[in-house]
Formats: C-alpha cells, structure tokens, sequence
C-alpha cells in the first residue's frame, strides 16, 4: 500500500463515520420530534395537504375554539384572552374543547393569536371584550419602528406558544394532527400601524404609497420574525403551518405583487429549508382573504395549501392554480345560519366541486361567535358522508 492509499484510506474512515453520524443524526431529528410523541391515529389532514388518496375528506374549522362554543364563554368567565395564550395548560385545554366535542374534526389548531409577534416586538395588544384587539400604541411614522424589538429570539419571547404546542399534542394522543400558525406580514403590519381592526386599512396602505422603503424594512422584519417563528412551532410538534393573510383583501393585484407576495414566497422557501435541514417535514397552507386575483401567483409559491374564502367557486380555482397543490375551504361561515337540511345540501355539493383529492374542507373564514353548534357538527358531518 502506498502512502497515499494509506493516507487516503485512513481518510476515509475518519470521514466515513463523520459523515454517517451527521446523516443518520439529521434523520433522527426528524424522528426525534415525532417519536416524543404518541403515534397519529388519523392523518387525513396531512395526507390531503400532501396530495395522496383519503378515505374521507378531511375537515377542520378555522375559529373552531370561540366563542360559538358554551364550554368556551364560560372559561372566558374567568381568563383574559392573552392569559389564555401565555398560559400552555390554558391553551391546551381550549385547543381540545372542539376536538372533545366534535369527533368528525379531523384537526386542531393551537390556540394563540396572530398578534404575539407585535407582542414579542415590545408592542402593546389589548383584546378588548366586543371591540377585538387594540394596540394602543401604533406605529405612526416610520420613526417609529426605532421602538420595535428587532431581531426577535422567539425561542424565548413566543416559548409559551412552544410549550402550549409540545403540551397539546401530547395530550391530543394521537388523535388528529395539531396546527401551528402565523400572520403573515402585511396582515401583522396593518394591525401594528392601524392600532387594531379597521374598515379600510387605509393608514396601513399610506405607508406602502409614502414610504415603501419603510414599509419593506418593517416588511421584511416581520418575514424573518415569522420565519423563526413557524420553525419553532414545527420543532416544538406543529404538524401543519398556516399563514393568515387575512388582510389581503384591501390590496389590488398591484400591491400584493409589490409587498406582499414577496414575503408569502420568501416565508416559505425559508422555512421549508430551515425544517429540510433538520429532517422535519411539515406542510405549509397560505390562505390570502380576498386575493382571488392573486390565485396563480399563490399557486406559484410552493405551499402545499392554499386557503380560499367563500367568494371563490371551487371549479374554477382549481383551474386556475392547477392539479399540483392542495384546496381548502370554503363554506360560507354565515351559510351556517341555514337549516340543517340547507346546511347538509351545500356541504355536500362543495365536496363534490372541489372532489375529494387534494381538497381540505373548511369555512371560508372563521366562524363567527353567534353559529349554532349544532349545526356545525350538521357540516362536518356532510362533509363526510361524501
Ligand atoms: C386577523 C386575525 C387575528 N387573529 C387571527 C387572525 C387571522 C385569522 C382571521 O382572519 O380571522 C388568528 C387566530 N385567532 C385565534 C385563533 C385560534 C385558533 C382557531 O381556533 O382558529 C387564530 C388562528 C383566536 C381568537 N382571536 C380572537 C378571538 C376572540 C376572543 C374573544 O373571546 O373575545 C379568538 C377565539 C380575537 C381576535 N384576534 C384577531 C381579531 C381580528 C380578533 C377579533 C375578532 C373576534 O372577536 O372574533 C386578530
């Protein structure tokens, strides 16, 4: 053997293990946050979002913790909204209330707010009793984003949101897979610039038209905030991640392009190779409120998901974004108002126009407080006697 096989050949054995152990650490890691928890019994869910058959069609509810549930208001007797988030025990115990009444939900989903990342950039968020949330404080000019925390270590600012996350699916045992979600960056920035819910977001959109530079640093402090964010969230036991885009329906095609689908497209390519990284793979959904004119654009961001409200007809999105990527939604909530024969009949007809592959039933946006429960199980029960 000449010196140069030795050398070689020595090399590679300090390699070869070097290598192997690296590679099959990568692989434990993903089985690592699986194996700390009990075995899924039911992953219609994940099956959906990844394209593959389903028995049924999976269902799930976005709002399906709220105020519409009895066992909901009476344990806002004697919690605050916030309390309830920062509290993991507290926020298991609402995330299972739906699954424990409902056994056609097919998933759960944390209970947090989209407004713990104002939060965890040092901004006050009050949740108001019949008003929703209020930030005191907006962001006025853009000056003020001086005053915001930046970067943010979610890893100990968001930890309760971890921890809620690791103690619910714990508990869940298997049952259905667990949810984690975000809001997305322009929905976040109108909250933090309008103070709180508004009819036109038109502070918000001043920004964008005068200062667009400053927009898009706020912008992109966000997208690196969420990005953290859901990472976190899946190596805690999300099993799905969603972005709410809530306000994008106060945006044209032309602002969306600029400053929002941006950070929707950089958010998923981020984290998606964050969690290949560690071996953990995690579906994502983007559900964008309002943006029909934006279909073919979301569909061009590689989310597994992508959410659709009510307004859209499901035969005609699903031409529009093409076969390779998952549907959900999207029952009118306010369609939950009808008779239970009424109820039957149109969930019933949704499944068929989306047809059962790819396609996650929801509502087109949450459900609102004064939906009678029963008729909520009438349209999970539809959906799956399809
Ligand atoms: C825009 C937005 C917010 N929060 C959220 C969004 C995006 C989704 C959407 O478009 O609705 C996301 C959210 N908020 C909540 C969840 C929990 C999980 C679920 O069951 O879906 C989720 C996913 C709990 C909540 N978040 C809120 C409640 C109601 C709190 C109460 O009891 O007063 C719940 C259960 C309050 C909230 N939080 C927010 C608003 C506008 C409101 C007031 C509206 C309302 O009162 O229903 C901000």
């Amino acid at each position: 053997m000449s010196l140069v096989d030795y050398f070689s050949s020595t090399l590679l054995f300090i390699i070869l293990p070097t290598f192997s152990s690296r590679g099959s650490s990568l692989a434990d890691s993903a089985m690592d946050v699986d194996s700390k928890f009990p075995p899924l019994l039911n992953d219609r869910l994940l099956r959906a979002a990844r394209g593959e058959p389903v028995d049924k069609v999976p269902v799930w509810v976005m709002r399906q913790a709220g105020r519409y549930l009895p066992e909901f208001r009476e344990f806002k007797t004697k919690h605050e909204f916030f309390e309830i988030c920062q509290t993991p025990e507290l926020a298991c115990e609402i995330t299972l209330q739906p699954i424990r009444r409902y056994p056609d939900l097919d998933a759960s989903i944390i209970f947090s707010d989209i407004l713990v990342i104002p939060q965890a950039m040092g901004m006050t968020v009050e949740m108001r009793p019949g008003v929703g949330p209020v930030l005191p404080q907006p962001l006025v000019t853009p000056q003020d984003l001086e005053r915001l925390s930046f970067p943010v270590d979610v890893s100990t600012s968001l930890k309760y949101v971890m921890d809620a996350i690791t103690l619910t699916r714990t508990k869940l045992e298997g049952r259905v897979p667990l949810i984690g979600f975000s809001g997305a960056p322009w929905t976040l920035m109108g909250y933090m610039i309008e103070g709180g819910g508004t009819k036109t977001m038109s502070k918000a959109k001043k920004w964008l038209y005068q200062h667009p530079a400053e927009s898009k640093k706020l912008l992109s402090m966000l997208t690196s905030t969420v990005v953290d964010y859901l990472v976190e969230q899946a190596k805690a036991g999300a099993q799905l991640l969603q972005v709410f885009e809530s306000s994008a329906e106060y945006l044209g095609p032309h602002l969306f392009n600029e400053f929002a689908l941006p950070c929707i497209r950089d958010i998923r390519l981020k984290v998606k190779t964050a969690l290949e990284e560690l071996n953990i793979s995690v579906p994502m959904t983007v559900f964008a409120k309002g943006a029909h004119y934006a279909l073919e654009d979301l569909a061009s961001t590689g989310y597994d998901v992508i959410g659709l409200d009510w307004t859209m007809d499901p035969v005609e999105a699903r031409k529009r974004v093409g076969p390779n990527v998952t549907l959900q939604g999207n029952f009118d909530p306010c369609a939950l108002y009808a008779s239970p024969e009424k109820i039957r009949d149109s969930a019933e007809e949704m499944v068929k126009n989306f047809s059962k592959t790819r396609y996650i039933a929801n509502l087109g946006h949450g459900i609102y407080p004064d939906a009678d429960p029963a008729h909520l199980e009438t349209f999970l029960k539809a959906v799956h006697s399809v």
